[in-house]
């Protein structure tokens, strides 16, 4: 296992970048702790597959280096970094069992049988494939195949790192919340360094301690889910996680006070006079629909989605969303909203921006 560092790392696919643009990972300094679940979350082309084929050593950085633990790793070979990765698609060996392809990589490395057997039960009981260590691989669901992949990665105790590339797409949904709720439990028990790339929110915050967001090849935040909840470092990272995303609402900003079009709000911090373009955001989840406290509201409609309901509406003419818990009642004299002012962060040009004491 091992920490590792990404220094001034950086990535075009172009020959002569010339521009911001032209890099699809923007100059980054990260280090990733030893035995430490990570996400990489993002939209389709945000630079998470780039950034992960750089610490496989599928890709080499045009800029900065890569360190496993204290070893430049830069210039080595995937082969040679001594890691393990799991892919989209399954890649098993149709004409061996279930036990020779969990085998595979320990027998490659020469390990002895006892610990080979020894190693393999414990990894087959963890994805519940006790009962067919002994059958042909072929002829299995893509599902099954795709757990075979996943306890393959997982079977060696020695690696610096298992890295892991949207690997739940060909799992069943109702399987999904079961292989990631063991991919968890697998962390916990070997406290392997892992690194896990998805687009899924659900997938990204369930399965990591830390989770790195990314937008447009730079790193947006890295965060434990519950600071990408509460303390968004920017705006993306506030609309593009929870259901619905983050309100971000323009207004002006003076110390603890934000004005919106004909309406002021207090702010529990002070603030001061931040330039750019300066917007509030609130969690649906922290706004409140009230008779009269706070802020008009202009409702323009209502989803049940089961355990919540979303309501829909705008605030000085921009859209405001609010969830209402279930038994809560909804009606015509609900005219306005408040906004939980602790719960309220401030933006400026998108980033986040720390108050003083009010
Ligand atoms: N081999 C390549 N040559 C040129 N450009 C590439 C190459 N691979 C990726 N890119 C570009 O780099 C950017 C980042 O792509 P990357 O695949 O890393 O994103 P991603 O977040 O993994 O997306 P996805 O979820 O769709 O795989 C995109 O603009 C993409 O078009």
């Amino acid at each position: 296992m091992a920490r590792i560092t990404l220094s001034n790392l950086a990535h075009s696919y172009l020959p002569n970048p010339a521009s911001p643009a032209d890099f699809a990972l923007k100059q980054m300094d990260h280090v990733w702790q030893d035995g430490g679940a990570y996400a990489l979350l993002g939209s389709s082309g945000c630079g998470k597959t780039t950034l992960l084929n750089i610490i496989s050593g599928l890709v080499r950085p045009s800029q900065g280096r890569v360190l496993f633990g204290d070893r430049d790793v830069t210039d080595a070979e995937t082969a040679a970094r001594n890691i393990a990765q799991v892919f989209q698609f399954p890649v098993v060996y149709d004409t061996m069992t279930v036990r020779q392809n969990l085998a595979f990589p320990l027998r490659n490395r020469g390990k002895d049988a006892a610990y080979i057997k020894a190693r393999v039960d414990q990894i087959a009981a963890m994805i519940g494939m006790e009962a067919i260590l002994d059958r042909r691989a072929q002829g299995l669901t893509a599902d099954a195949k795709q757990k075979i992949s996943l306890g393959r990665g997982m079977v060696r105790e020695d690696v610096n790192a298992i890295l892991f590339d949207e690997p739940l797409t060909v799992i069943d949904p109702h399987m999904k919340w079961e292989l990631r709720t063991q991919l968890k439990s697998l962390h916990r028990e070997f406290g392997h360094t892992m690194i896990y790339v998805t687009h899924d929110q659900t997938e990204a915050l369930t399965f990591a301690d830390k989770v790195v967001v990314m937008s447009e090849g730079t790193v947006v935040q890295l965060g434990t889910p519950e600071e990408l909840f509460e303390t968004p470092a920017h705006t993306f990272v506030g609309y593009f996680i929870g259901s619905p995303g983050m309100n971000l609402l323009d207004a002006s900003i003076a110390g603890t006070c934000a004005r919106l079009a004909g309406a002021e709000l207090a702010l529990a911090r002070d603030y001061g006079t931040p330039q750019g373009r300066t917007q509030i955001g609130i969690r649906p989840e922290y706004v409140t629909l009230t008779e009269g406290t706070g802020l008009p509201f202009a409702l323009t409609r209502v989803e049940d989605v089961g355990r919540h309901r979303i309501v829909r509406g705008t605030v000085e003419g921009q859209p405001v969303n609010v969830v209402v818990p279930e038994g809560q009642a909804l009606g015509a004299h609900l005219t306005h909203v408040s906004f939980a002012a602790e719960r309220i962060n401030v933006y400026a040009d998108d980033w986040r921006i720390e108050g003083g004491a009010a």
